[in-house]
């Protein structure tokens, strides 16, 4: 007997992002449940491609929003996940932290927010000293723009003012703090929420930080300083990812609040959030970073979390904020298939 045939999902990745995500055992299990992942080809138009019920994506430039825009217009009951202007809030790190700040989540002991931070534009505010003068020392460097390039991923962790000329603008500079040198990343995929620990930078005391020789440290994603390609066994890189250590877990009902609020404040599905706990308050904890659409299959088991959400989406069940241009009306399908309309979109 032939298989249903139950949704057609298009995918166009950049690709590094297509050889860790497109796995056989992500095709195979997707398929088993009637969900078949065609690969976009990036030489002919998306409009001109399909049929697609979905298109997954993570590639940035005007071009490629165009192209989504014409193929949307083409197949207005298809679904783009995410929307092109929903994810561009994360590609700077000002917009990407403020969603966490207007974010409130009631009755727990646990409190959440952000580092105190400040963004700089020029070399002149940097050297005069002033804009800085509120932040306490060390900080951590980040360029503002996080598109995804290696560059946006350059940090440097700098202990005194006086090397903050070193740095070339436009940088946020953020304070550094303490967090016994482990990190959560919160994967969200839909309603579906995982929280694992990594490696951080580790802890700087006081004294440290009077006797280190150099005042910068430059370093780029210490918390996936590995990839797969280049471990053949799975379970060491998990090992290594995903280290035993003692450290405890934050709540995952506190996990699941701030990725629900973050998730339905944002308009996105797809995308992971990093966490520390704040070393001088234990119950405190503090967002850092979101990223669009991250290793997922870093997350064991990931085939599956991908496969049901990608049923549920076909079922028009679990993307929430599934939003539809209509008119000047944004229409929200909400879980329970109903609608709200919000004219704040
Ligand atoms: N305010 C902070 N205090 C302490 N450590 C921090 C802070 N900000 C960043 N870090 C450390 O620096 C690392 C890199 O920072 P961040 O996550 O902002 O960079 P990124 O390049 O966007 O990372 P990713 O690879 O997750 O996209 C974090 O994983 C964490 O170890
Ligand atoms: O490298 P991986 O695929 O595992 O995923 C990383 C992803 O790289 P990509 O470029 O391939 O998407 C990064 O995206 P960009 O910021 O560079 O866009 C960022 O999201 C990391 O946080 C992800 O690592 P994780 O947070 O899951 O550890
Ligand atoms: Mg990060
Ligand atoms: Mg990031």
């Amino acid at each position: 007997m032939a298989e249903k045939r139950f949704g057609v999902i298009g995918y166009a990745l950049a690709p590094k992002k297509q050889n860790s995500f497109i796995r056989d055992s992500l095709l195979t299990l997707a398929k088993s449940r009637g969900i078949e992942l065609v690969r976009v080809d990036s030489n002919v138009s998306l409009a001109d491609q399909g049929p697609f019920d979905c298109v997954l994506h993570k590639l940035y430039g005007d071009d490629w929003k165009r192209q989504l825009q014409d193929f949307k217009t083409k197949n207005p009951n298809a679904v783009i996940l995410d929307a092109p202007e929903a994810i561009e809030r994360l590609h700077n790190r000002i917009s990407m932290l403020q969603v966490v700040s207007e974010l409130r989540v009631d009755d727990r002991t646990e409190t959440f927010g952000i580092p105190k931070q400040i963004v700089i534009y020029d070399k002149e505010t940097l050297s005069d000293g002033q804009a800085s003068e509120s932040l306490k020392f060390p900080v951590i460097a980040k360029p503002l723009v996080a598109d995804g390039s290696a560059k946006s991923h350059k940090m440097a962790l700098v202990f005194s003012h006086g090397a903050l000329n070193k740095l070339k603008p436009p940088i946020v500079l953020q304070e550094f703090v303490n967090h016994g040198g482990v990190i959560f990343k919160v994967y969200v995929v839909g309603e579906h929420v995982r929280c694992v620990k990594r490696k951080s930078l580790p802890d700087v005391s006081e004294e440290k930080a009077l006797g280190v020789s150099e005042d910068l440290l430059s370093f780029s994603q210490v918390s996936n300083l590995a990839n797969r390609d280049s471990v053949d066994d799975e379970d060491k890189y998990y090992q290594m990812m995903n280290f035993d250590d003692t450290t405890e877990l934050p709540p995952q009902a506190f996990i699941v609040d701030i990725a629900s609020g973050l998730r339905r404040a944002m308009k996105l599905n797809l995308f992971n959030f990093d966490v520390i706990r704040d070393s001088r308050h234990g119950n405190r904890y503090l967002i850092i970073d979101i990223n669009y659409f991250p290793g997922y299959a870093k997350m064991p088991g990931y085939e599956t979390v991908l496969t049901d959400f990608f049923c549920d989406l076909m079922n028009n069940k679990q993307v929430d904020e599934n939003v539809e241009e209509e008119g000047n009306v944004t229409k929200i399908v909400t879980g329970d298939g109903g609608e709200e309309k919000d004219e704040s979109v």
